[in-house]
C-alpha cells in the first residue's frame, strides 16, 4: 500500500508535510512527488504509471488553478483525493477549480490535510485490516480530547 502526495509545486510542500504526519501517525506509507499538471503533464503520466500496479491512493495538491486532481483522477484507476493549499485571495475562489469537475472525472475534495490522509487511510483500511483497529484508536483519541475539554471547561465555568 502506499499514499502518493502529489503536488503541483514546491511550494505546497509545507501542506503536503501536514498530510504525510498524519500518515505517519497510522504508520501509512507515502512518497510525495512534483509534477504540474500545466507545465509538464507528461511527468504527471509517467508518475501515475509508476504506481498502477501499486496499492494507491493519491492526495492531489495543487493551488490558484487545479488541473492535477482531475488530470490524474482521469487518468488513474486508483481514487484520488484533492486537497488544495488554503488560500483566501481573490475571494477564495481557487477552490471552485477543485470543486467543478468534467463528466466522467472524480476526484474527492477534502480541505483538511489531517482528514484528506485519514480518508486516504480509509480506503486503504479496505484491504488491509490492520488500520481499521488504528482507525478505530484514532476516533477514540479524538472522543477523549472532547471528554477532556468538557471537563476543562465545566470546572472553569
Ligand atoms: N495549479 C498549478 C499548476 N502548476 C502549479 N500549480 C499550483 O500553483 C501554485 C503556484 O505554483 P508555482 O510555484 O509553480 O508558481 C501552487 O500551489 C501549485 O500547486
Amino acid at each position: 500500500m502506499l499514499v502518493v502526495i502529489l503536488m503541483g509545486s514546491k511550494g505546497d510542500l509545507d501542506h503536503a508535510k501536514k498530510i504525510a504526519h498524519t500518515l505517519e501517525k497510522f504508520e501509512v506509507p507515502y512518497v510525495m512527488r512534483v509534477a504540474s499538471a500545466h507545465k509538464i503533464p507528461l511527468k504527471v503520466l509517467e508518475i501515475i504509471k509508476e504506481y498502477e500496479e501499486k496499492d494507491v491512493v493519491y492526495i492531489t495538491i495543487a493551488g490558484r488553478s487545479n488541473a492535477l486532481s482531475g488530470f490524474t483522477d482521469a487518468n488513474t484507476t486508483k481514487p484520488v483525493i484533492a486537497c488544495p493549499p488554503y488560500s483566501e485571495r481573490f475571494g477564495g475562489v481557487d477552490i471552485f477549480s477543485t470543486l467543478r469537475m468534467p463528466s466522467g472525472v472524480a476526484p474527492l475534495t477534502i480541505l483538511e490535510p489531517e482528514e484528506a490522509a485519514l480518508a486516504a487511510v480509509k480506503i486503504l483500511a479496505m484491504k488491509y485490516e490492520n488500520l481499521k483497529e488504528k482507525i478505530k484508536k484514532y476516533h477514540e483519541e479524538k472522543r477523549k480530547e472532547i471528554e477532556k475539554a468538557d471537563e476543562e471547561v465545566r470546572s472553569n465555568g
